[in-house]
């Protein structure tokens, strides 16, 4: 472990030298003007966050330090028997920002195995809750049960530097991303499959580890997971998951308590959600109509009442995003390979091929593309994991890689406590009103 953690921290310091150097000589410099619609409209657009391990254009997508997704799945290190990019190699980008070696994405493998080990509390207060909880609500509560092992918490109530906080945020988010397969895979065991929960395995890299856990162990599956787990990891620091977790770590809380606080916004049906919400549409779309592959005139009529009735159509739209999301792209690519004749398949798309326009014709929707969720539910249906409602863990296993690599970050740069102004809407007449007099 200690070489990947003694890098992070060289190259956490050069850069913490250069802002500090940015900060002194550029920091008076404006990035823009925040208009009175952005307060009020969910601050699109504001540049008010520093996030390190990736960066989101609305036209191409995102880029992970750099990497857009064609160039990770062609980069990053694959398991021995697999051509997916195994998300141990992308956390170490994330992290350190250099495509890892084979070596080095293997010694991360080798530590989540080590520290795969859930205490026992976490499964009782999963076990507390009634089988029919949504598994994100108990996602959520086994995170938070298992803060009892935070190290940062222990050590900061002992009376810890500053500057040594963030050796302890890498440890404890080195441990939790270890233990999330665990902890979903008993979810998923649990609520669909009478309890028979399965061991891991430690011979198996962290995604297979995952995949067998949940009771997958076909090789194509196990490449599902690879893929799945690197694409959905991050989207820059906006995201409802990722600014909560950012947010409510420079309160200093501990690792456990700033991912738990970035899967409740994660379970949101605008959000992480929407994968669940989508496979439910096309499902619901299938038995009104009596056919697993409705013609697209069929589609369009779908999608038309769907919008008459005031709901929105999931998976399509995004906050910045203005183009077809390439992750959706990398999971079609994928379904051609191993999927193409599955008809639930080939129903996302033919919606692809109707709903933008669609979308666009309404005039208001910004973005009448698909995202990411708009394809993940149909992958995994194919496969068998037809729980849809277990689909926003499986999205929250791999947001923890991008989240917490972040919040590395923000401790190893120093970030102060958050804390934006808010007005009253008093406040924004009075305001005007005074603009008016100038
Ligand atoms: C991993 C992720 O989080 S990806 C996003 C997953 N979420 C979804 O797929 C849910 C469906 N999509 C949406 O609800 C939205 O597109 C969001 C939440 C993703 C983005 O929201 P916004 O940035 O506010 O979108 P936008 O500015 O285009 O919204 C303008 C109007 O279009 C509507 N709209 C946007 N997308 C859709 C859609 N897919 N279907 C119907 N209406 C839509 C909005 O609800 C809004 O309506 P309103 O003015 O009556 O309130
Ligand atoms: O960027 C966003 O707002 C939502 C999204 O696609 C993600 O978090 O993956």
């Amino acid at each position: 472990m200690g070489y990947i953690k003694d890098h992070f921290k060289e190259v956490a310091d050069k850069q913490s030298a250069a802002i500090k150097k940015l900060i002194a000589e550029h920091g008076e410099i404006s990035l823009g003007q925040v208009t009175i619609a952005q307060a009020y409209q969910g601050m699109r657009g504001i540049p008010g966050l520093i996030t390190e391990t990736s960066l989101l254009d609305a036209n191409e997508g995102i880029r992970f330090r750099g990497y857009s997704i064609p160039e990770l799945r062609e980069k990053l290190p694959k398991a021995s028997d697999g051509k997916e990019p195994c998300p141990e190699g992308l956390f170490y980008l994330m992290l350190v920002g250099e495509i890892p070696t084979d070596e080095d994405a293997g010694h991360i493998s080798a530590v989540w195995a080590r520290r795969s080990h859930v205490p026992n509390h976490v499964f009782q207060v999963i076990e507390a809750f009634p089988v029919s909880t949504h598994p994100m609500t108990q996602f959520c509560a086994a995170v938070l049960a298992l803060q009892t092992e935070s190290k940062f918490a222990k050590a900061y109530e002992a009376g810890i530097s500053k500057k040594e906080y963030w050796d302890y945020v890498y440890e404890d988010s080195m441990t939790l991303i270890a233990r999330l397969p665990r902890i979903a895979a008993y979810i998923y065991r649990r609520k669909y499959k009478n309890g028979e929960h399965i061991q891991p395995d430690g011979m198996l890299d962290w995604s297979a580890n995952f995949a067998h856990m949940l009771g997958y162990d076909d090789d194509s599956f196990k490449e599902l997971m690879r893929l799945y787990l690197t694409i959905h990891a991050d989207h820059e620091g906006g995201n409802v998951s990722a600014h909560a977790t950012h947010l409510v770590g420079s309160a200093l809380s501990d690792p456990y308590l700033c991912f738990t606080a970035g899967m409740t916004g994660l379970a949101g049906p605008l959000h992480g959600l929407a994968n669940q919400e989508v496979i439910r549409w096309i499902e619901e779309l299938q038995k009104d109509l009596g056919t697993l592959t409705p013609s697209k005139e069929q589609i369009a009529d779908y999608i038309r009442k769907t919008l008459s009735e005031g709901k929105v159509v999931p998976g399509y739209g995004h906050a910045v995003l203005r183009k077809t999301d390439p992750r959706f792209t990398a999971q079609m690519e994928f379904a051609k390979v191993h999927c193409a004749d599955n008809p639930t398949v080939q129903t996302v798309w033919n919606v692809y091929e109707v709903a933008p326009e669609i979308l666009e014709s309404t005039g208001k929707i910004k973005n009448p593309w698909p995202n990411v969720d708009a394809h993940s539910g149909a992958l995994l249906k194919h496969y068998g994991l037809v729980e849809e409602d277990f689909y926003t863990v499986l999205f929250g296993v791999s947001r923890a890689l991008g989240v917490l690599a972040s919040l590395c970050w923000d401790r190893a740069l120093g970030f102060p406590i958050e804390r934006p102004k808010s007005m009253t809407t008093e406040w924004i007449n009075n305001y005007i009103a005074k603009q008016a007099v100038k």
